[in-house]
């Protein structure tokens, strides 16, 4: 048997949180965001009745998808669960982190509730950490109307460097724009340039030190800086994936 890109730990890592989809031009979009900040809701607006659930492979958790058409494009949106974070705490946050890590999703986009923002853009950097592809949507725009709060799109926009859309899932406000700038990321009308932490001397050298041999043992199809600075937490889910992408490896080398 040969070693084939298929046979490899990375392809199984890959095929564990890939999404079947209908046809392989279908653009796989993830919708993440904290709990009830109306990512269900925005799903159901989107897909209307073409949507699958099921179960994450492995897991209790609910797995759903759906699709829509925008233009020339299809897209396969999976409602991923709702967490607070990615630190993969819970089982959500586990599942929520390897989509958008080893999911390879097109595009990820974090619902944000704008009464609340501050607590919900700590998600948001969290994904944007991972990948360059994010919308953030600013829902429940009627309930900040309603409480005073109003919020610069603009200014918001250019500091996290990310397209910014404010809506109200609930009426179906906002879902064209939304769809049309997935559209334009998707066609490369729209580049992005997220804000991202930067980290003590100590960390950086560490991360250069780390990062070359991740990117040699697991090419370019995974953020290796982004697995580097988990490496540097003593991540133990993270390390366990890495762990099992080496294992699998060794092991076709036998069967070779
Ligand atoms: N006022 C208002 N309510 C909304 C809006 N979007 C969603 N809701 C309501 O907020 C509640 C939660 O919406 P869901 O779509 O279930 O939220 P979710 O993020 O999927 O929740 P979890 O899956 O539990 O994390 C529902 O009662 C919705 O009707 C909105 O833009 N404005
Ligand atoms: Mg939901």
């Amino acid at each position: 048997m040969g070693l084939t890109s298929q046979s490899t730990g990375i392809a199984l890592l890959k095929n564990k949180f890939a999404i079947e989809k209908k046809h392989k031009d279908q653009i796989v979009i993830g919708l993440a965001g904290n709990p009830n900040t109306g990512k269900s809701t925005l799903f159901n607006n989107l897909t209307g009745l073409n949507q699958h659930t099921g179960n994450w492979p492995g897991k209790t958790v609910t797995n759903a998808k759906g699709s829509f058409s925008h233009k020339d494009k299809e897209f396969l949106l999976v409602d991923l669960p709702g967490t607070y974070s990615l630190l993969a705490n819970s089982v959500e946050e586990e599942v929520a982190r390897d989509f958008i890590c080893f999911g390879n999703p097109e595009i990820t986009i974090v619902i944000t509730d704008a009464t609340c923002l501050e607590r919900n853009l700590n998600l948001a950097l969290q994904v944007m950490e991972i990948t360059d592809n994010v919308i953030v949507c600013l829902n429940l725009m009627d309930e900040a109307k309603r409480k005073g709060i109003s919020i610069n799109i603009d200014t918001l926009e250019k500091k996290l460097g990310v397209p910014v859309i404010p809506t109200v899932a609930r009426d179906g406000i906002g879902t064209e724009e939304l769809k049309e700038t997935m559209y334009k990321m998707v066609k490369g009308e729209i580049k992005t340039k997220p804000l991202r932490l930067s980290y003590n001397d100590k960390i950086e050298n560490l991360v250069k030190k780390i990062e070359p041999k991740l990117k040699d043992t697991l090419g370019d199809s995974f953020n290796t800086r982004w697995l580097a600075l988990r490496l540097i937490d003593g991540d133990k889910a993270i390390i366990d994936s890495i762990k099992e992408i080496l294992n699998i490896n060794k092991f076709n080398e036998v069967e070779v």
